[in-house]
């Protein structure tokens, strides 16, 4: 195993009755990496993400974490903090005193002073004398984040840590996983929301109905290597309609601008020819007021490669 790495996962099959969540899953997280796992709903993300906390034992295949073979016990690997669907809270208690608690149940005796900086890194110090019964679902992720700062550790897991956060929430959220990263904590997180992960991870591991369809950096998702479609705004439509159809390369998508904007228009393209496109209206004295891709390049690999597979289901 490298030793930067903190999760080496190779063909890992769970299955749960009839229904194979995990199919021959390969997967390899380094040392300081953010690493975002994707896929429609069912996929068997929060599956791997219960085998890394050590919530669930693989059928078949070879687990490591930090270093060391997974077992066949029910336990969390020393040195992994995280939760799947929602942290564990007592919900009479307050933040503070979930925190003692469950720092207390994982043989951490903290100091209150570690405590109340991990409470202030998640942006909760205002609430954190009120009960977790009447925390939101942001708050209540927010808090489970704070739980896991308390054991410092080497791999965190969460799945979809930002479900029901508002911006602020978000901005704490993602400032805590990027400081862990820069220390060398490696961090591995499911999420629906493809600008979350654009923003926080270096590579993202996408599944489609227990299988790795794509696994990588980010950067080789990028527009240069697929077509994408983009939004194209100028000052004379007229004109980019009829560049557009006779720029080699590009193809005119009707119907897919928005009905109340008649200067929009959007076209499907590689990188080049787009670039044919933006000299020939330039040429033509047409000003461009906007060029942006309609869906992420994430987003449009994701939906690339995981509709096929849910067709066949
Ligand atoms: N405990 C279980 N018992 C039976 N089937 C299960 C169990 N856990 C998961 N499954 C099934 O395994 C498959 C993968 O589920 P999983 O929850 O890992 O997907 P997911 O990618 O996290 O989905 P979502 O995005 O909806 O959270 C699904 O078909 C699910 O119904």
């Amino acid at each position: 195993m490298d030793s930067f790495s903190v999760i080496r996962a190779r063909a890992i099959a769970k299955s749960f009755g009839d229904v194979i969540a995990l199919d021959r899953v390969d997967l390899e997280v380094a040392r300081g990496q953010i690493h975002g796992l994707v896929g429609p709903n069912g996929a068997g993300k929060t599956t791997l993400l219960g085998l890394l906390l050590g919530l669930a034992v693989a059928d078949s295949g070879e687990l490591d974490v930090l270093g060391a073979p997974v077992g066949r016990s029910l336990t969390a690997p020393e040195g992994v903090a995280g939760f799947v669907d929602g942290p564990g809270l007592y919900p009479s208690l307050t933040a503070r005193q979930n925190l003692a608690a469950l720092a207390a149940l994982h043989g951490h005796g903290k100091r209150a002073a570690a405590i109340d900086d991990v409470l202030a890194e998640v942006g909760l110090t205002d609430v954190a004398d009120d009960r977790a019964r009447g925390f939101s679902l942001g708050m209540r992720q927010r808090l489970g984040l704070a739980a896991a700062l308390l054991t410092k550790p080497r791999l965190l897991v969460l799945d979809e840590p930002s479900n029901g956060l508002d911006p602020a929430g978000k901005k704490h959220v993602h400032g805590v996983l990027t400081r862990l990263a820069a220390e060398g904590t490696g961090v591995v997180l499911s999420s629906h929301r493809m600008d979350d992960l654009e923003a926080l991870c270096s590579e993202v591991t996408i599944l489609a109905t227990g299988r790795v369809v794509f696994s990588g950096p980010l950067s080789q998702l990028a527009p240069e290597s697929r077509e994408l479609d983009y939004r194209l705004r100028t000052s004379d439509p007229g004109t980019t309609r009829t560049t557009a159809a006779g720029t080699r390369g590009i193809r005119i998508i009707e119907g897919a601008a928005p009905r109340h904007d008649a200067d929009v228009l959007v076209v499907r393209a590689l990188v080049p020819a787009l670039d044919e496109l933006v000299s020939g209206l330039v040429r033509s004295g047409v000003a461009l007021r906007e060029l942006a891709p309609v869906v992420s390049p994430l987003e449009a690999a994701f939906l690339a490669l995981t509709e096929p597979q849910e067709a066949d289901r």
